[in-house]
């Protein structure tokens, strides 16, 4: 297949001086329906038509980013795409200079470097602007302490933008920690994303685990290894979740295997993270299976990788051939139909990190599978990550949730930051916030006076500090009645 065939939507750049805004602009500038102008009745026509997009990534904003891209020397060209996706296009580019590139007077084009072969290339992934497409994406932000400003922005421009940038940063984390290859993340503007391109040589990228031509068994059972070794590396020293890993987000190059499209990737603090891990491990046991290995359970994958101590293990744990070694020699078979009746428990387990982290409107998101707590396999686990999150059982903790007459009270849709009325009623509901109080003994009633009114006065503010990340007892409810009716 020729360097054309591969990258079919554009041009190869050996005609250097065909510039990026030229090419796309030239190519694609019809699409642009610019000529909604002239209708322009309202402001929101116009900016439909500043908004219209070229196979929903190349929009005029987005080529003014490129465009500034390339005048600031960071890319020298587009060459042309390398994967169309549901929520990205990668592109294929040569670096720049690092200057502004010259302009050709007397055509008007800019001048780029001939290429000698040793210029760096990048791969530029460029979100999609369009709006459905990131409509779930909320919930991988949502939760991250990280992006905790950004939380509320339904914005799906600003959200596309905060999107980018979480990428951007997973991928420094990942890529600085040194211990899981990553492509070099080079800039982030807006929906555009510059990295290191893991190429094969003339242009082309290196494979996905997926198309990878494997030489034996062994080589399969090297990389199922290894991506179980970079789960546990990623949550123990990088401190994210990946969130969608699998043999489409892999690549393998120079012989290593590559982590790529982290712009899901969570912390383990998100409240989500460990169903996100839960996911990968079954994901990349569902592909290694299909490539004739025997897998390992996922709970014992999983403990594996949140387990801080290792038992037996002998080296170091920030070195993927001392984990692997480990792997390959403790981690146990899935053999027998006990080991699989386990798995589909802990398939079914809803993995709470922290209930409290959660919040009121995010719970109809989060509580479509049954709320239950890994208690047994993550009791003593992991002292670090956990202690910081406490971790609930509904069903034990809830008290005097049950009953119907107290589901009436209190409105579905009332909003936890509360007016004044909302704080007035507040000790009708006291029993709902009070699980972790110490109950106040009868003998208090005797008590001063003044003492009396302090306290209560006292207790009153922690509480409503305290539902400021509480979650609402009819919500709770929700997710014990989901809970027992899935039993
Ligand atoms: N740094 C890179 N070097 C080489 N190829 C890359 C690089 N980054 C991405 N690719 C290629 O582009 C493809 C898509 O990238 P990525 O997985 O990051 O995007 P995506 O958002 O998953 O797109 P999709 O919507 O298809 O899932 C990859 O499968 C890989 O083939
Ligand atoms: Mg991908």
């Amino acid at each position: 297949m020729s360097f054309e065939d591969k990258f079919e939507k554009l041009s190869v750049s050996q005609r250097a001086s065909d510039h990026i805004n030229n090419q796309l602009l030239e190519k694609f500038s019809h699409k642009i329906k610019t000529d909604e102008l002239s209708f322009s009745k309202a402001k929101t026509s116009k900016d439909k038509a500043n908004r219209a997009t070229v196979e929903n990534v190349l929009d005029p904003r987005t080529m003014r980013f490129l465009k500034s891209m390339v005048n600031r020397g960071v890319i020298a060209d587009l060459n042309g795409c390398l994967s169309t996706g549901k929520e990205a296009n990668v592109y294929h580019a040569f670096a720049g200079t690092g200057k502004a590139p010259v302009v050709d007077e007397e055509t008007g084009k800019y001048e780029v470097l001939e290429t000698d072969g040793l210029r760096a290339e990048y791969a530029i992934k460029i979100y999609k602007t369009s709006i459905l497409v990131f409509k779930d994406r909320e919930k991988y932000v949502d939760g991250e302490f990280r992006f905790r400003n950004a939380r509320s922005q339904h914005n799906p421009r600003k959200m596309i933008k905060i999107w980018a940038e979480k990428e951007f940063r997973n991928l420094k984390r990942i890529h600085q920690s040194g211990v899981i290859p990553a492509p070099k993340p080079i800039e982030v503007k807006n929906n555009v994303l510059v990295m290191e391109f893991l190429s094969r040589g003339n242009g082309f990228a290196s494979p996905k685990l997926k198309d990878y031509p494997y030489k034996d068994r062994e080589e399969i059972l090297h990389y199922y290894h290894t991506m179980v070794a970079y789960m546990r590396l990623l949550y123990q020293v990088c401190r994210l979740v990946h969130a969608d890993l699998s043999e489409y987000n892999t690549i393998i190059h120079d012989d290593q295997l590559y982590m790529i499209d982290v712009s899901q990737s969570v912390e383990p603090e998100h409240p989500m993270s460990l169903d996100f891990l839960r996911m990968d491990i079954k994901n990349v046991n569902f592909y290694f299976e299909k490539m004739g290995l025997n897998i390992f359970p996922e709970r014992v994958i999983f403990q594996f990788i949140i387990s801080e101590a290792l038992e037996k293990f002998k080296g170091d744990y920030k070195n993927v051939t001392d984990l692997i070694g480990y792997i390959a020699k403790n981690l146990p078979i899935k053999s027998t139909e006990q080991d699989e009746a386990e798995d589909e428990i802990f398939r079914s387990l809803h993995l709470v990190r922290s209930l409290g982290g959660l919040e009121e409107r995010d719970f109809d998101r989060y509580t479509d599978g049954k709320f239950d707590l890994l208690k047994s396999l993550i009791a003593h686990d992991n002292e670090r990550n956990f202690a910081a999150s406490e971790q609930f059982d509904l069903n034990d903790n809830d008290h005097g949730s049950t009953s119907e007459s107290e589901e009436s009270s209190g409105s579905e849709d009332e909003d936890l930051s509360g007016s004044e009325e909302n704080e007035e009623s507040d000790s009708d509901d006291r029993e709902y916030y009070d699980d972790d109080e110490p109950k106040i003994l009868k003998g208090k009633k005797y008590e001063d006076k003044d003492v009396k009114k302090l306290r209560k006065q006292e207790a009153k503010d922690t509480k409503r500090e305290k539902r400021k990340t509480k979650v609402k007892k009819h919500i709770k409810k929700k997710l014990v009645k989901k809970t027992k009716s899935k039993k």
